[in-house]
């Protein structure tokens, strides 16, 4: 079973004032989900694991590649389950999320501060996809 990309601009980094215009924008764009920082108690199964790639709490941070072993061991054991990063994540560093096996991907201040959110939303799904190839084969 292939998990599927799912990419997710962070709204810690849309205009706050304007968040339904925000929010409808970035899903005309091509984003599937849209990302808040809301804590809540889980009583379900898990449905997927967030690995942060940053410190929580503010966008704008840089990646943190060490993270990804985290990744890595969960998508060996886990083929099946959706796997989240969460910051720093844009066209420079993308390819070591997806290349460890993240497909949900959390991406703020690339997707709201490009000039084309929609390329770089694309371009998010794309590499997942890619390396989500080379894990087939
Ligand atoms: O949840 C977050 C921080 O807690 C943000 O989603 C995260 O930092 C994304 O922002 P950026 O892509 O700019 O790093």
């Amino acid at each position: 079973m292939v998990v599927t990309p799912k990419i997710a601009p962070s709204m810690l980094s849309s205009d706050f004032a304007n968040l339904a215009s925000e929010a409808h924008r970035m899903f005309n764009l091509g984003a599937d989900w849209l990302h808040m920082d809301i804590m809540v108690e889980a009583e379900n199964p898990v449905e997927m694991v967030l690995v942060m790639t940053v410190e929580p709490g503010f966008g704008g941070q840089k990646f943190m590649p060490e993270m990804m072993d985290k990744v890595r061991i969960l998508r060996m054991k886990y083929p099946s389950l959706d796997i989240e990063v969460d910051g720093g994540l844009g066209p420079s560093t993308i390819d070591m999320a997806a290349s460890a096996g993240a497909n949900c991907i959390v991406a703020g201040s690339s997707v709201f501060g490009a000039p084309e959110p929609a390329q770089v939303i694309s371009l998010l799904r794309n590499s997942v996809e890619k390396a989500q190839q080379t894990f087939i084969q």
